[in-house]
């Protein structure tokens, strides 16, 4: 085991399975959540980020609702998460502000983060979420999901999630210790994994489908999220919602539960995915200014621009090129083409008077921006 992998962590995604929050179904388990609000309190004193994704929804809303079986019609189901979440956000936030913490609802599809524009948008009332001292809460957003779009479990969201804000660490909390080679409910002989790399075959061999009604996705689909959070460097840790003060002792390097541990660094992790998946749209001609900056990873104020080329959206990729012509990096644009033209070569401190808004005081954020060459 290496007890410095989680407690280098500064920005962590818990994720609470529909198994916990639900108390096996007989509705919201208030001890349970006032319990992790402590926890997630604690973590905050210490300087850590914390975003929670919770399940629960569709099961607390089964129980306003008075149905003892889970329908299978989807727009029921649709209908249950609507009235359930009102539940789980009224419970969240009691539950925090008797830590002095206030609470975001954010409910999410996967279309959000596919689309590279909603993608910006999301992370940015995330991170500023978390600047200000808010817990985000996150869950799917079942009321719009069709089957296509589905998460289908909450798994892939707290994975996506931690692609999303570039956690460090995240942590799957459900009913069982961690990941057994096999499903405990049904093989007494399972022994428990301690560690393993993030994304190995035999773990998607060992890993079962819910083991219950209540949770949808059971160990498979968390397998899948370490894999997935590992590709922009998160680690992931699987233990029990019920292991008393489970997230601080995790995040202080504790061995608990099965820890999967990824790769590569978060950032180098997120510049080698933005490497990969750039289709430039556009160009940005910067002058001398810039070019310094860039070259000392600093972000592109709209200031070092004097030229635009090619008409593109905010969040499109575009090439930030020097005056004598050559290519200097690549990165995200938080402006559209035509905001950028506006702003180009005026202060940041100007861009609310130009464009009636502002989203960023960047241009490209040095997050969003790779350095060639
Ligand atoms: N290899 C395994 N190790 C541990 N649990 C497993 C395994 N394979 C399947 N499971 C089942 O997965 C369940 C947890 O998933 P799930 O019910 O979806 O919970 P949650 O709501 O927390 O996401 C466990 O209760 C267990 O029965
Ligand atoms: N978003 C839905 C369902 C998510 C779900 O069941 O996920 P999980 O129990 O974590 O596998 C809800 O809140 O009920």
């Amino acid at each position: 085991m290496t007890p410095t992998r989680l407690a280098a962590s500064r920005r962590l995604v818990v994720k609470v399975g529909s198994a916990l929050v639900t108390n096996n179904g007989t509705g919201l388990d208030l001890a349970a959540i006032g319990e992790w609000a402590r926890q997630i309190a604690v973590l905050r004193k210490q300087g850590k980020e914390v975003v929670l994704v919770s399940s629960g929804a569709i099961a607390c809303g089964m129980q306003r609702l008075g149905w003892s079986k889970r329908p299978h019609a989807v727009h029921e189901l649709q209908a249950a998460a609507a009235v359930g979440q009102m539940g789980l956000a009224q419970v969240y936030e009691s539950a925090f502000a008797k830590h002095g913490l206030a609470t975001a609802q954010v409910l999410l599809t996967h279309d959000d983060l596919a689309d590279r524009k909603r993608y910006l948008n999301a992370r940015s009332t995330l991170t500023t979420l978390l600047q200000l001292g808010v817990v985000p809460i996150i869950n799917e957003n079942d009321t719009v999901v069709t089957d296509e779009i589905k998460f289908g479990d909450n798994d892939t969201l707290g994975a996506l999630v931690a692609n999303l804000v570039e956690a460090e660490a995240l942590i799957i909390l459900t009913d069982q210790p961690g990941l057994y080679t096999a499903d405990p409910r049904k093989d007494p002989n399972a022994t428990l994994i301690g560690e393993a790399a993030a994304g190995e075959a035999r773990l998607e061999a060992m890993a079962g489908g819910a083991g219950t009604s209540i949770g949808k996705g059971g160990m498979i689909t968390k397998v899948l999220a370490a894999k997935r959070a590992a590709r922009s460097g998160a680690h992931t840790a699987i233990a029990s919602g019920r292991e008393p003060d489970v997230m601080p002792r995790l995040a202080a390097g504790e061995a608990i539960g099965t820890l999967l541990v990824a790769g590569t660094q978060p950032l180098a992790a997120r510049k080698q995915w933005l490497a990969d998946h750039l289709q430039l749209v556009g160009k940005l001609i910067l002058d001398a200014g810039a070019v310094k900056a860039l070259r000392d990873g600093r972000s592109l104020l709209p200031v070092g621009v004097k030229s635009v080329e090619g008409e593109f959206e905010r969040g499109a990729a575009v090439a930030c090129v020097t005056p004598e012509g050559q290519e200097l990096a690549r990165g995200l644009t938080n402006y559209a083409s035509s905001e950028t033209r506006l702003i180009a070569g005026r202060s940041s401190g100007d861009i609310e008077s130009i464009l009636g808004y502002i989203d960023e005081p960047e241009l490209i954020h040095r997050d969003n921006l790779i350095l060639l060459g």
